[in-house]
């Protein structure tokens, strides 16, 4: 197999089924997908579609029944423990809705946690650049109960980018913000793909925070389609 340096993931015939009998429900269906480096990828879709199964299966949240995932050119194995807390120390990155900041650190310690856990060194001028870029260079020295919905979202992207992961896996980031934080978040996403060479995966319903990536997939009852910015403009996803 030639590995192409570019391509960070590739998944091919990914299927995941959850529940048996008449319960049964065909989440993922030979899902293939490519991601490749300096990729803003959306995963859109109506409810129910299998986004968030898809973007949990990429990230070893959740364990496909058949198919492959390869990280830069080496077989994804998620019961693989050692592997996986591997690709999540030096690899991946994570920004969920619910921010799961721990209330009793200030966001600094909340930012600099995963380097805390990985005993990994901090890049202080790192540190103090996406701080000033998300806006929260300020109240670095604040707990998250002392923060703006807005503010602890960008506190948990400042989380998920401190490791400098090559691949940022997003699922619904922009749910529980207003229009002007959606886009200050959408913009610091496109700045850091495009600056640091990093790709990010998002899943979105939102068709505007869709129009930040730079590409677009859509699924349809566990089907994956690649679509183009027009067609979506047209949809009512
Ligand atoms: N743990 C689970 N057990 C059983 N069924 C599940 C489970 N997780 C997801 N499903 C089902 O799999 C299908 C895909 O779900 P998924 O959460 O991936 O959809 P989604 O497109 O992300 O939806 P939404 O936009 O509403 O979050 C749905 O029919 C859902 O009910």
């Amino acid at each position: 197999m030639s590995l192409n340096a570019s391509l960070i993931m590739e998944a091919t015939e990914v299927s995941k089924t959850y529940g048996s009998g008449l319960a049964k429900v065909h989440a993922l269906k030979n899902v293939s997908l490519s991601i490749f480096r300096g990729d803003f990828l959306a995963i859109m879709g109506a409810s129910g579609s299998g986004k968030s199964t898809l973007l949990n299966c990429l990230a070893g949240l959740d364990i496909p029944d058949s198919g492959e995932i390869l990280v830069q050119g080496k077989r994804f194995n998620p019961k693989d423990s050692r592997q996986l807390v591997e690709l999540r120390r030096r690899t991946f990155g994570f920004i969920f809705q619910n921010y799961q900041l721990i209330p009793t650190l200030t966001a600094e310690e909340n930012i600099l946690l995963p380097l805390a856990i990985s005993q990994g060194e901090v890049d202080g001028s790192y540190f103090q650049e996406i701080a000033r870029r998300l806006g929260i260079d300020q109240v670095l020295h604040r707990k998250p109960q002392e923060l703006s919905g807005g503010q602890q979202q960008r506190v948990a992207c400042a989380r998920a980018l401190i490791t400098k992961p090559k691949l940022i896996f997003a699922d619904e980031p922009t749910g529980a913000l207003d229009s002007k934080a959606s886009k200050d978040l959408l913009e610091i996403f496109r700045e850091t793909v495009t600056d640091f060479g990093q790709s990010l995966v998002m899943v979105t319903h939102d068709p505007v925070a869709a129009g930040y990536a730079s590409r677009v997939v859509t699924m349809q009852d566990g089907v994956l389609a690649e679509s183009s910015l027009s067609e979506l403009a047209d949809s009512s996803l």
